[in-house]
């Protein structure tokens, strides 16, 4: 394997979109890694804290929430034609300290969704807390980790804690290991999707989003995320034990659930919904 990206991906259009926000801010396209959030823990950890857009075309243990494993569907090699891996995988890394953590990971999502259906019509919506959903199936997740900080003292200013927001987003339609039904894909709604396409498309606004969410945090985007919201109205199960029929998220980011035992506030479960009725 060489230490070259295979494809072209354009690194420098989107340095250039983001860099009047941070001028700081760097791209790296990896051939081949781990996991592209393991790399940018490992150097957080190593006392490296910048704020960079790490790309893999190939990870070999990605990681998705909950300890699961993350496919990135590329198998054999990706040629000198290719359009790009079948699925998106990126880390964005960097120093935050924001007013107020809550939603971080919701503000995330909705940027994606905005970026790439911004007019709503493909149906993409957002499954609480980090999953971007078609039609129930998934098109990609959101893994956020964070390293460093310590005890703060009442009255203190928060510290920043390094913060490495993981993205998947599969392209390319696949077969998923272990799953029934396939994933859902960008193609399915945007035929000439690929990779670098989709990198193009998504971190402009991603990297406004974050940055503006240090300031105002999630309560702004609440009304936009309730009109992405897939589970809104939907009988839903979380895996506290919580059921009942999901009411939305709140200001703060917490699922809202109407139970027997009245409204529930999760703010950090699994959610499974029962299926759609199959159309007659
Ligand atoms: O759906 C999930 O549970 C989250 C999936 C996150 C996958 C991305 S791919 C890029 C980054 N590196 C990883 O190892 N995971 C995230």
């Amino acid at each position: 394997m060489s230490n070259h990206p295979v494809v072209r991906w354009p690194a420098e259009a989107v340095w250039e979109a983001v860099q009047p926000l941070w001028p700081d801010f760097s791209v790296e396209v990896l051939p081949e890694i781990d996991s592209t959030n393991t790399e940018l823990m490992r150097r957080a950890r190593a006392g490296r804290d910048e704020r960079v857009l790490l790309v893999a075309e190939r990870q070999t243990a990605g990681r998705g929430r909950l300890g699961r494993v993350w496919q990135s569907g590329v198998e054999g090699s990706l040629g000198e034609a290719a359009e790009g891996p079948p699925s998106l995988m990126m880390s964005l890394g960097l120093p935050l300290a924001p007013r107020d953590w809550s939603g971080l990971s919701l503000a995330v999502g909705l940027s994606l969704v905005e970026s790439l259906d911004p007019d709503g019509r493909s149906g993409l919506g957002l499954k609480w807390p980090n999953d971007l959903w078609l039609q129930d199936r998934k098109v990609g997740g959101i893994l956020i980790e964070t390293a460093g900080a310590g005890a703060v003292a009442a009255g203190q200013a928060v510290p920043p804690r390094y913060v490495v927001m993981g993205i998947g987003l599969n392209v390319l339609p696949r077969q998923a290991e272990g799953l029934s039904t396939a994933p859902a894909c960008l193609r399915d709604f945007w035929p000439e999707a690929s990779a670098p396409s989709a990198l193009e498309r998504v971190v402009p606004d991603l990297a406004r989003t974050v940055h503006d969410f240090v300031e105002q945090g999630f309560a702004p985007l609440h009304a936009r995320f309730a009109a992405r919201d897939v589970l809104r109205g939907r009988e839903v199960r979380t895996s506290d034990g919580s059921e009942g029929t999901s009411l939305g998220v709140g200001a703060d980011g917490a699922l809202l659930v109407h139970t027997r035992h009245g409204t529930q506030a999760i703010h950090s479960s699994e959610v499974s919904v029962r299926p759609l009725a199959a159309p007659r």
